[in-house]
């Protein structure tokens, strides 16, 4: 069972913090202790020799915590300014705010007290998960000269003004950290939109919570209800996080034939590079037998590789009569397949309900005719980009190009997993923050900032393939698709720069022998 690690939304993270204080093991003021300890332990480790720091503290306890931060710089040895407001805080944070005190002063939370020395750490302790509202007055000003300075900068928990449930800023100030340091779990806004450029290199914290994580969803151990908002948990997948089982299920045992590792037709068209793309990265990720389908003759087409099967198939009825052959495992269109072959085509193949990849042309045909759309099936995967997903779910797009006015905000994840309920298919939203969604699955995330190659025409023709080729081997479509996306960004870190489309599945055999199958 491919599982990954579980992400945390705003609301789960509270409900486990205010469980682990309801039973009376740990308070309130402990947890900010160890979250400000880690905060500054990770800035001595990265930053050994102490320097100068400016530590911006909000109003709450990411202030809190930026006050812990401030104290323990300070015994280290490092020259330190705070920056807070004049407000009471909490009790936490107001008695972390005092101890502050004792040894140095608060100076305004203004704009012009930035420090002007570039080397000078800044640590921003501003908000993190409890903003609700895009940052105002005072607050909005020193953020807005924030995301322009180019002074390291270390988020507690996340730069201000992200919303940790959506990865989305509540405004156009964006501040950037080289550095976040969050506690317990990553929340979803550390992974997609723009958290995931801005956060950094993020560092998750242990403060000793996870006794208390089973409670994100439940009952706190006082016996109250914790009431929360988000229905379905999410998982980061990564290449370390993969189980033995699928381990095993990726490779191929000696006993095996060829159509034991299944067959899949990958539907060609006017543009055939695209979809041999396709087929060849179904090949490499082993499906026993992959048949290119063009809508000529085959016999006219002497591309490489050999070792893929032509077969002619240009009516619908070619497609009926093809699909009757239960060998076929599984079945891709839309790769330069063009709009009116693949909506001409895709009747017969919906209607044999079989395991599906639909991409690029498949899905333009699907946004404009409803009876493709109501022919979709939980066999089906959707691998859309933005654009392609614009053009099925117009709405859904529309609320995410909202600047949202309070948090949380409507998140990608939101998006896909809406998605994948009402289309009752998987849905791979792509993007460098790739989501994975199925209805009545916990959704998935397969990240790659580093995989900047990555944007070059025929990427997703590969990633198509890949899936497709996984669904043959008998992947069910939320395992394939994640695994393929993961696949596919692991083949392009391992090629890095000067990659094309064409070398990404000769990519995987390496990706393969580095996962251990
Ligand atoms: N288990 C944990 O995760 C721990 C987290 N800690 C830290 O606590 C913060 C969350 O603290 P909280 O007080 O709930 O919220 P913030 O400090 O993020 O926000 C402060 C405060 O500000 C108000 N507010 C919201 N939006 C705005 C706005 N636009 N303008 C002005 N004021 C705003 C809101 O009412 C909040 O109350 C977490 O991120 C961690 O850093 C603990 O210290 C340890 C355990
Ligand atoms: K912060």
């Amino acid at each position: 069972m491919l599982k990954g690690t579980e992400i945390l939304s705003c609301a789960q993270m509270r409900a486990i913090e205010s469980a682990a204080m309801a039973s009376g093991e740990v308070t309130g003021l402990e947890l900010m202790e160890r979250a400000g300890r880690a905060v500054a332990g990770q800035i001595r480790l990265r930053w050994p020799k102490p320097g100068r720091v400016t530590v911006l503290c909000g109003p709450g306890n990411n202030g809190g915590d930026g006050y812990v931060v401030a104290r323990r710089l300070h015994r280290a040895g490092w020259r330190v300014r705070v920056l807070g407001l004049e407000n009471t805080p909490g009790p936490d944070a107001a008695k972390m705010k005092r101890l502050w005190q004792e040894i140095g002063p608060i100076l305004p939370l203004e704009a012009n007290l930035l420090p002007t020395a570039p080397d000078d750490l800044i640590v921003d302790a501003i908000f993190g998960i409890g903003l609700t509202r895009p940052p105002e007055d005072a607050i909005a000003a020193l953020l807005t000269q924030l995301a322009d300075v180019t002074n390291p900068l270390v988020a507690i928990d996340c730069p201000s003004g992200l919303c940790l449930d959506s990865g989305r800023f509540l405004s156009q100030i964006a501040p950037r950290a080289v550095l976040t340091i969050t506690f317990d779990s990553l929340k979803t806004g550390h992974l997609i939109d723009a958290g995931l450029e801005h956060c950094g290199k993020v560092i998750v914290a242990d403060i000793g919570l996870s006794h208390w994580r089973r409670y994100r969803q439940a009952t706190r151990p006082d016996g109250k209800d914790v009431t929360l908002p988000r229905r379905i948990t999410s998982h980061h997948l990564r290449i370390s996080d993969l189980d033995p089982d699928t381990m095993q299920q990726l490779g191929k045992q000696s006993s095996a034939h060829k159509f034991s590792h299944g067959h899949a037709l990958i539907i060609s068209g006017m543009a055939p590079g695209a979809a041999r793309l396709s087929a060849r990265a179904a090949l490499r990720v082993g499906a026993g037998l992959v048949t290119l389908c063009p809508e000529e003759p085959p016999l006219d087409i002497p591309t490489p590789p050999d070792a893929l099967m032509r077969r002619w198939l240009d009516e619908p009825e070619d497609m009926a009569h093809a699909l009757q052959d239960t060998r076929v495992t599984a079945l891709c269109i839309g790769p330069g397949c063009g709009i009116d072959r693949a909506a001409a085509l895709l009747p017969p193949a919906l209607a044999a309900r079989g395991p599906c990849v639909l991409d690029a042309d498949a899905l333009s045909a699907i946004a404009i005719d409803p009876n493709l759309w109501d022919a979709l099936h939980d066999g089906c995967v959707l691998t859309p980009h933005g654009g392609e997903f614009a053009r099925l779910f117009p709405d859904l797009t529309r609320r995410l190009s909202d600047i949202p006015a309070t948090g949380p905000a409507w998140s990608r994840l939101d998006a896909a997993q809406e998605a994948a309920a009402r289309s009752g298919t998987c849905l791979l939203l792509k993007g460098r923050d790739t989501i994975i969604a199925a209805p009545f699955e916990q959704a998935r995330i397969v990240t790659s900032l580093d995989t900047p190659w990555l944007a070059t025409a025929g990427a997703g023709d590969v990633l198509a393939g890949i899936i497709t080729g996984l669904l043959a081997r008998g992947f069910n479509p939320f395992d394939a698709a994640s695994l393929g996306a993961l696949i596919h960004a692991q083949a392009a870190r391992l090629f890095g720069p000067g990659l094309i489309a064409d070398d990404l599945p000769d990519m995987i055999p390496q990706v393969f022998r580095q996962m251990g199958v």
